[in-house]
């Protein structure tokens, strides 16, 4: 043996097969470099990260009805995906208004369909809320369609950063626009034990609301911090600790699910912007024109429910769903993200 092949060789290191960022982590984060990783994640079921996999298309499309030349609105952009099969409907000629809060995802997103061909000629996009609908009206004049896919993307909820998702580490932050208001860490440090208790019930029916709120105000009191995504999921852990073990787990996943769910809807003030957009709806469509709003939890769905109905009565909807329209079995199996969803609509008398 020679001193060369004796000589110890330091062995690459290996990077394993989880990498830590996220950034790192998926190929499909790529799709457009990646189509075939992006395929078989669609085919197990997933979402491929750095995606969206838009809910209910063809119901939607057969309840908005698009013909070439109509001006529309898709009142949350997020991927595109419902936005590109809109612009596919109008062939050319109309015109699409989208708009979205979220400032990181929109010019990814804007950049996707610019890159499919869809500029400002067809296509204008707009970073606001859509409670700001009756802003968009003296520009794109009366709409014949309008479609609001309500909550948050993939793409939010993947990103650790974003603090969207209990699973992953993160600052607990939550807000779809992290530019404007406060972060749910922030929340939760002004927030009384009985409001904190109100938010829990009230935005997503939370059963352990009490001690929940008991659990994390006292964490706060002791100058605890709770300012991560983790810390939250430990507290809610260590308090649901009585739960008898068989269903602990579960338990504790749900109300993970729920308690940051609770807090979403809180810090993005999701209920009164919800509000605003359907009372300003009847103003922003034409004669005629249709809505469609797909939800994903039964306050969302109430609040749109009550809105068409309320409205259905005094004749200013000449028509709305009877119910509302659950996605298919099928898709549920194949989309895990499908399977709460509601899709309602209305069209203007
Ligand atoms: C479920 S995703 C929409 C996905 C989209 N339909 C698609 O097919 O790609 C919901 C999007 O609505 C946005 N959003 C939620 N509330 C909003 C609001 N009040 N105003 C504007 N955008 C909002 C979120 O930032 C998110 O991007």
């Amino acid at each position: 043996m020679d001193n060369q092949e004796q000589k110890h060789q330091r062995r690459p290191r290996y990077k394993g097969t989880h990498p830590k960022a996220f950034k790192d982590k998926y190929k499909e984060l790529n799709p457009e470099l990646y189509s075939d990783t992006v395929a078989k994640v669609i085919q197990k079921g997933n979402t491929p990260a750095g995606m969206h996999r838009s809910i209910c298309v063809q119901e939607i499309l057969d309840i908005l009805k698009i013909t070439p030349g109509e001006t529309g609105l898709d009142a949350t952009l997020g991927y595109g995906g419902h936005t590109l099969e809109m612009l596919k409907c109008l062939d050319s000629k109309g015109h699409l208004y989208a708009t979205d809060v979220d400032p990181i995802e929109l010019p990814r997103t804007r950049e996707r369909l610019e890159n499919l061909g869809y500029g400002p000629e067809i296509l204008t996009i707009r970073q606001t809320n859509f409670s700001n609908i009756d802003e968009i009206i003296p520009e794109s004049g009366p709409l014949d369609f309008i479609l609001a896919d309500l909550g948050v993307s993939s793409m939010q909820i993947d990103n650790p950063d974003r603090g969207f998702s209990f699973k992953t580490e993160g600052p607990l932050d939550l807000r779809l626009n992290p530019s404007k208001g406060i972060s749910a860490a922030e929340r939760l440090k002004t927030i009384s034990q009985n409001e904190l208790c109100g938010m829990l019930l009230e935005n997503a029916d939370e059963p352990h609301a009490e001690e929940i709120a008991r659990a994390v105000t006292l964490a706060i009191k002791k100058g605890e911090d709770v300012t991560t995504t983790s810390q939250l999921r430990q507290i809610i852990k260590d308090t649901l600790k009585f739960i008898p073990e068989k269903d602990r787990e579960n338990e504790i996943k749900k109300s993970c699910q729920r308690c940051f769910q609770a807090l979403r809807i809180d810090v993005n003030n999701e209920f009164e912007v919800l509000y605003d957009f359907l009372e300003k709806l009847p103003e922003a469509l034409a004669e005629g024109g249709r809505v469609a709003i797909l939800t994903f939890h039964s306050g969302e769905d109430r609040l749109v429910k009550k809105s068409f109905q309320r409205l259905h009565r005094s004749g200013i909807y000449k028509e709305i769903a009877p119910d509302a329209i659950r996605p298919s079995a099928e898709e549920c199996n194949s989309n895990g993200r499908a399977r709460c969803a509601k899709l309602r609509w209305a069209i203007k008398a």
